[in-house]
């Protein structure tokens, strides 16, 4: 049995004025045929009324798109039918579909079979999904890139050098008592060495691509009442948190998306730091705590109108940025902490303009698009990590076997990132065009 033919909602759920639905498997031309009357011509949008199976009844007159594989998403037989956007027409050609044999796609059971089908590797995939989920520019452009394999590309090229390696590293095992070019075995060594230290400068990129790929977290923290959610407002551009001049009116952590430069941040206002008797106040300061322990960076808030307080200085450390709020009330001093602060009036709107332009800076430093094909998956890291371990492991294994265990392993490694774990067959295609004499 081949594999089921399936349908889902490619648009957005809701209504609008047109909705997708996408078909794909090996039964799809009978499905389109039995709903549409005929077949369209392959690729031509063409406007057909679309009828139950059973009933006859007119369900919608929709755009059919035909595509036969393997000239497809999926690189399966292919259909789109574009409905118009109401739920009842959606449900109703969903019905029509599961009576002709077809079955809902699970989640993403379309990429899948793509991938199943050779039409793209695992980062390609996951690149398209990161492109889905994209909310700026930066990570659009990053996920498009990857995307369109670039990720693919590098790891991919990675795993033909190491495929060339093997080889050349079994040659020396299977024909040792014969006569091979001199230092074919330092020259492995060497030349995985060179492959290692290529491996390490992709990995020790501070995480730029996966902060972007992830988002940053900006955590606002500070006395009660210094103006942390006037803050947060006012670099949100709402009222998403209550403001009052009673200490201690923010509780729980509220959260506001901001796009920084095309880095998106999560800045989270929190509960006043201080001694407090209040149990539901104590939960909320313990939650500030935790949230600016995971944040990415801390902005310490300090009211110029109030001496520093031991609880928000002990913040003050190397990678926060300090501000003093209230300018307007009184002048930012020279320093806090042995810190220059970034004196701001959460009140009139003085010096944010100064203090948005700082963030998007840091932000950028933090996620910026450093590299063309930059590492974004924790996933990525700890396969390639792996790899250049193993190919550490070979620069100082004393044993040719060792050596060739260890290229194995490393292109293992690499493999599970890109999704060709086929070392074998990889090595199969490499032998039969090493002329050895055999
Ligand atoms: N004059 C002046 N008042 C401010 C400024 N920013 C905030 N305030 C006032 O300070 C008081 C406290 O502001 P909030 O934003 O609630 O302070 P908070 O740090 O979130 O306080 P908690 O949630 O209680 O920890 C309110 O009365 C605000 O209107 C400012 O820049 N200038
Ligand atoms: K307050
Ligand atoms: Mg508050």
């Amino acid at each position: 049995m081949g594999p089921a033919t399936i349908f889902a909602l490619a648009s957005g759920a809701g209504r609008a004025a047109v909705a997708v639905l996408r078909l794909s498997g090996p039964g799809t031309a009978a499905a389109i045929s039995t709903l549409a009357g005929t077949l369209p011509a392959p690729r031509h949008a063409s406007l057909r009324r679309l009828r139950h199976p059973h009933s006859a009844e007119v369900l919608d007159r929709a755009l059919v798109l035909w595509f036969p594989a393997p000239a497809s998403y999926t690189g399966e037989d292919s259909a789109e039918l574009h409905l118009h956007g109401g739920p009842a027409v959606i449900a109703g050609v969903a019905e029509a579909l599961v009576a002709a044999g077809l079955r809902p796609a699970e989640p993403g059971e379309f990429t899948r079979r793509t991938f199943l089908n050779g039409k793209l590797d695992l980062t390609a995939a996951e690149g398209i999904a990161d492109l889905i989920a994209a909310e700026t520019a930066a990570q659009r452009r990053q996920a498009l890139r990857q995307a369109e394999g670039a990720l693919a590309t590098l790891y991919g090229g990675w795993a033909v050098r190491l495929t060339a390696l093997l080889a050349r590293q079994e040659a020396f095992i299977e024909f040792e008592d014969e006569d091979l070019p001199a230092g074919l075995d330092d020259a492995v060594t060497t030349t995985a060495a060179v492959l290692r230290a290529e491996i390490q400068a992709h990995l020790a990129d501070a995480g730029r691509g996966e902060r972007l790929r992830e988002g940053l977290l900006v955590a606002i923290l500070g006395a009660p009442n210094a103006g942390k959610s006037s803050l947060l407002n006012a670099l949100a551009g709402r009222e998403a948190a209550i403001v009052s001049a009673r200490a201690g009116t923010t509780r729980d952590v509220v959260e506001v998306r901001l796009d920084l430069d095309g880095v998106p941040v999560t800045l989270a206002d929190t509960a006043g730091l201080r001694e407090a008797a209040d149990e539901i106040e104590v939960e909320g300061i313990r939650r500030a705590r935790r949230r600016a322990e995971e944040a990415d960076l801390v902005l310490v808030v300090f009211a110029t109108d109030q001496p520093p307080d031991a609880e928000t200085m002990a913040w003050v450390r190397p990678g926060a940025l300090v501000l003093a709020n209230k300018t307007d009330v009184a002048p930012a001093p020279a320093l806090v902490g042995g810190v220059v602060p970034i004196g701001i009036s959460a009140r009139t709107g003085d010096g944010l303009a100064a203090l948005r332009a700082r963030l998007a800076e840091e932000a950028v430093a933090r996620a910026g698009v450093a590299a063309a094909a930059p590492l974004t998956r924790s996933r990525h890291r700890a396969a390639l990590t792996e790899a250049a371990a193993w190919l550490a492991e070979l620069e100082a294994a004393p044993l040719p076997e060792l050596r060739a265990e260890a290229l194995r392993a490393g292109l293992r490694a690499i493999g599970r990132i890109t999704g060709h774990v086929g070392v074998e067959a990889v090595l199969d295609a490499v032998f039969g065009e090493f002329c050895i004499g055999k």
